[in-house]
């Protein structure tokens, strides 16, 4: 018998408040039926990581939505990594991976380092009280990332905007879906015009994939796809993941005390805030053959939704899961996915993290919320819309 439930993960409530369903999904088995959507999901730590290593049985290539791309056609040509299998995964993959590898990026982190810096003096030099979303999660990345690949400065406001529908389409076609497609068109056509040879700039990583594609390493109709998989997956997520960090310090002052006494924390605390708030958290496969889990059958080409966010949170595997703690050993959390897939841009983010709460720990004694901070809804992403913060300077 198949443990089933009429729970829909996409509504309004459960978006804004995942953590008890997660836990009825973790206690129903490991692997239920969600009869909504007629897609199977899971939960648990363990049963989310072997899916995730199991790219043969669960693929991506059917798209990592719930369209089944062998069905309907995608509404962007897919991505040459995220929905892409071996073997046409591997070269963009590797591509990628030589030149967002955390030695390349050793030659940013001096200039990502003072650039937040330079942000921390300006926001602080305005007063002690902002939102912190405004002023620090969307103000960083934005400030440093579309210039690391290399495009120009007209037309970023395209960006936010373009991730956070690609990442609703993840999802059904539900309100949050039916609210970005009016502008998508547009954004889009700005993202794929980015993509082009003749808008990257030298120095940078787009310019790094085009000149992949010089050396062979890529085809040329493959190098603007690889940029627009930077221009998707590199900022949206970043944003969200360091709202997600300064909440979690916000929250936990004895942790903001302890990284102040311990700076090298800092990168710790990275993946322990992605472990306890996933940013990303929901990602499908398609099975490619039948396949039973947890004495349930699954039949072939069906959607499997892995919760990422819940395995991050799983009892079975993590002690006090909702305790941000930087004595905790994060390692192996399946906020940055698993295996073959597993997220090729996390050194550059994690740099982008480690830069600014360096920065802010230099300068600030204790950071706390001077009010509720309000969700922004998103099909796959956990993010925040507004973060009211007030700060004692050190
Ligand atoms: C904290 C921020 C980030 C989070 C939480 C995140 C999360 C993820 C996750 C969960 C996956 C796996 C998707 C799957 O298994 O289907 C992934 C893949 C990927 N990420 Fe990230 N990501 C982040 C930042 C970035 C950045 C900054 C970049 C680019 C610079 C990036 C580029 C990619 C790409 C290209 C893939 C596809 C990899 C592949 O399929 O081989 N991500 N990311
Ligand atoms: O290649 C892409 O376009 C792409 C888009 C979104 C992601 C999510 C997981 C961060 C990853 C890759």
């Amino acid at each position: 018998l198949i443990p089933t439930t009429d729970e829909d993960p996409f509504s309004e409530a459960v978006l804004a408040d995942p953590l008890p369903f997660q836990h009825r999904l973790r206690e129903a088995g490991e692997v239920v039926l969600l009869e909504r959507y007629g897609v199977y999901a899971m939960g648990r730590y363990d049963t989310v990581r072997s899916a995730l290593l199991d790219w043969q049985g669960f693929e991506s290539s059917a798209g990592v939505g719930i369209t089944d791309f062998r069905a309907e056609t995608p509404w962007r040509p897919p991505s040459l990594l995220l929905e892409a299998d071996p073997p046409h995964h591997n070269a963009p993959r590797s591509v990628l991976a030589k030149i967002l590898g955390p030695r390349e990026l050793r030659t940013m982190a001096p200039r990502w380092q003072a650039d937040a810096e330079t942000l921390v003096d300006e926001v602080l030099s305005r007063g002690t009280e902002f939102d912190a979303v405004a002023s620090f999660a969307e103000a960083f990345p934005l400030r440093v990332f579309p210039d690391a690949v290399g495009i120009p400065e007209a037309g970023r406001e395209h960006l936010l905007p373009y991730g956070d529908h690609l990442f609703n389409t993840f999802g059904p076609e539900n309100f949050l879906v039916e609210h970005g497609a009016p502008r998508i068109a547009e954004h889009s056509a700005w993202v794929n015009e980015q993509c082009a040879r003749d808008h990257i700039s030298p120095g940078g990583f787009g310019d790094a994939i085009w000149a992949a594609a010089d050396r062979g390493d890529l085809t040329v109709e493959q190098a603007p796809l690889v940029v627009r998989s930077l221009l998707s997956a590199g900022v949206d997520t970043t944003v969200h993941a360091i709202g997600a960090v300064l909440h979690a310090f916000a929250t936990h002052p004895d942790q903001w005390a302890r990284l102040r006494e311990e700076p090298a924390l800092a990168r710790v605390a990275f993946d322990e805030a992605i472990r306890l708030e996933a940013p990303v958290q929901t990602f499908f496969r398609t099975t490619t053959r039948e396949i039973e889990l947890g004495g349930v059958r699954i039949p072939e080409r069906r959607k499997i939704l892995m919760f990422l966010g819940s395995a991050n949170a799983d009892p079975r595997h993590w002690n006090d899961p909702q305790r941000f703690d930087l004595s905790r050993d994060p390692s192996g959390h399946v906020g940055f996915g698993m295996g073959i897939h597993q997220c090729v841009g996390q050194h550059v983010a994690r740099l982008e993290a480690v830069s600014l709460v360096t920065a802010l720990a230099r300068r600030v004694e204790s950071i706390e919320l001077t009010a509720e901070p309000v969700r922004h809804l998103n099909n796959t992403l956990r993010a925040w819309k507004t973060m009211p913060m007030r700060v004692r300077l050190a």
